[in-house]
């Protein structure tokens, strides 16, 4: 469903993301792993077009997506989320899914956006400010607002981040019913390797921009490279 190939980011003559090939099947969580800067973000920022790749390919089903800016993507069904879940303060959380349903599309019907809310469980009171919401409650209520525009494929970046127990707990809860209920390519970029070894089917770690492992997490994480990678001990390797 969503893929890319040989795709690479470079800063000046720093290269961020280096070749990097993938794919995620519809219905099916991908996790990305890595050592801080590996090139995780930079990776989702090239697929996603809010950083335009410096070489390779994006195709979303049979689209290609390269070169496309990141509005159009999101306008042929890519969807994603950021490490800060941003919201606009002073909304309300009414305000802020009507906002959302009227810039995708005056006539996104009202079951479409209350679907969405049920599916990531957002029982935040709808008058209540956003700016209000705890860290999980805002990223709900930013989901809600993707995913009632009905995407194909949806990244998270660092989607635990800010988060505690038994938040991420529900939050693996949700991933897995919003995979399950709309079988969307989902890919997750995340820390937290538990939190990967419960919703993905398969992960990779990156490293330096470029693929370093590639399988289930059980196998993945426990590689020495990967070990070596994380823990920057390069005897392991040896
Ligand atoms: N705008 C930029 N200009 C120059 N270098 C950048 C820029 N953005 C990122 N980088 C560099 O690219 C590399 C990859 O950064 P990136 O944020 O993608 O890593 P990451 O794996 O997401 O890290 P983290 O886990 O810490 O969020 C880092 O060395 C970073 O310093």
């Amino acid at each position: 469903m969503l893929a890319c190939s040989d795709l690479r980011r470079a800063y000046g003559g720093f290269v961020a993301v280096d070749g990097v090939t993938l794919a995620i099947g519809a219905g099916e969580v991908l996790g990305i792993a890595g050592p801080n800067g590996a090139g995780k973000s930079t990776l989702l920022d090239a697929i996603s077009g809010h950083a335009p790749a410096s070489g390779g390919t994006v195709t979303l089903g049979e689209r290609e997506l390269t070169g496309l800016p990141a509005h159009e993507r999101a306008r042929l069904g890519l969807a994603r989320t950021y490490q800060s879940p941003i919201v606009p303060e002073d909304l309300t959380v009414r305000e802020v899914l009507d906002a959302a349903r009227w810039a995708w599309s005056p006539t996104l019907a009202e079951e479409r956006l209350e679907e969405a809310r049920a599916l990531v469980r957002l029982a935040a009171p709808e008058r209540r400010r956003a700016g209000l919401l705890s860290t999980l409650e805002r990223r709900k209520l930013l989901l809600a607002c993707l995913l009632m525009r009905e995407p194909t494929a949806l990244l998270l970046d660092e989607p635990c981040s800010g988060l505690v127990g038994e938040e991420i707990e529900e939050l693996t809860e949700i991933v897995g019913d919003v995979r399950r209920a709309r079988s969307l390519a989902i890919g997750v970029v995340e820390h937290r390797l538990e939190f990967l070894d419960a919703v993905a089917q398969r992960v990779l770690v990156l490293d330096r921009g470029r693929i370093l492992a590639e399988g289930p997490a059980a196998e993945v994480f426990g590689l020495p490279a990967v070990r070596a990678a994380y823990f920057d001990a390069p005897e392991v390797v040896a």
